[in-house]
């Protein structure tokens, strides 16, 4: 299997709570994002100490109580399921504190990290405040959550997007790359795809290749599984009769997302 592929846990790591994924500097080739997948009981409660990450919890599915010892948010999510397209709530909290989650029933959390060192204050992002945004044409359609965009001050370095491709369209298309801190033309962002597919028995194809081909990956993803894009063109294809979901977290040395098309493949965007 591919190095870049993860496959999710479905054994419970203590009592009501199982790690699905935890994506690290230690377990990975990435260096800006951390990525964990916690899956709670009803009542279970899931604690951290961040030490030097910001994080973004994204309240996946299922409804959430979060608290930074501080503030306490309740009854966060908004959704059963990722395909009710429509956006969820989320909390950011910086670097330096301890967080909780408490599953209000079942549910399934997603903690978006990168490393920070200015604390920022925690923040609620509402779903009536994610923006939603349409994109592409012919069979290259997709919509949107924004939940932190690089014009977002709430974080320092994170970016967290959900992406939804109905079957038969193509996305992260035509291919384009993020690796090279070479700002304005270009920056540097490590990124994480957590997909889901409807019905969950699907499968999508995602390519990840450089230039040189020193990485050239195309692998067939599953629903639950994580794919590191550490560097490169990252295209995803989803089979017909099949819809997926992926949520995209992005970090580097700078919280520009200025991405780069591949030329071969740029033209796409030019058809009338
Ligand atoms: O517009 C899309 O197809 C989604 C992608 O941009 C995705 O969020 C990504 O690849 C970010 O670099």
């Amino acid at each position: 299997m591919s190095k870049l592929l993860r496959k999710p846990n479905t054994e419970e790591t203590s009592a009501g709570v199982t790690i699905v994924h935890d994506v690290t500097s230690g377990n990975s080739p990435l260096e800006y994002v951390r990525f964990k997948v916690v899956d709670l009981a009803p009542g279970a409660l899931y604690k951290e100490e961040l030490g030097k990450w910001e994080c973004c919890i994204v309240a996946l599915t299922g409804k959430i109580n979060v608290t930074d010892q501080e503030q306490t948010f309740e009854n966060l999510g908004t959704r059963e399921s990722v395909f009710e397209k429509k956006p969820t709530d989320s909390v950011y909290v910086s670097n330096d504190r301890t967080f909780e989650v408490t599953a209000v029933n079942s549910a399934r959390v997603v903690l978006c990290y990168s490393p920070s060192e200015k604390q920022l204050p925690t923040k609620l992002i509402k779903a009536e405040n994610v923006g939603v945004e349409h994109r592409g044409k012919y069979n290259n359609k997709r919509m949107v959550h924004n939940m932190l965009t690089d014009s977002d001050s709430s974080a320092n370095s994170l970016l967290v997007v959900e992406v939804y491709t109905d079957g038969g369209n193509w996305s992260s298309y035509p291919p384009h790359k993020h690796d090279q801190d070479n700002l304005p033309h270009e920056s540097f962002l490590e990124e994480t795809y957590y997909h889901e597919m409807n019905p969950r028995q699907g499968f999508v194809f995602q390519r990840v290749y450089t230039d040189d081909r020193s990485i050239d990956e195309t692998m067939t993803v599953e629903n639950g599984d994580v794919v590191l894009v550490p560097a490169g063109y990252h295209p995803v294809g989803v089979p017909d009769g099949y819809d997926s979901y992926y949520l995209n977290v992005m970090a580097g040395p700078t919280k520009i997302w200025k991405f780069h098309n591949d030329p071969a493949h740029e033209w796409i965007l030019d058809r009338k």
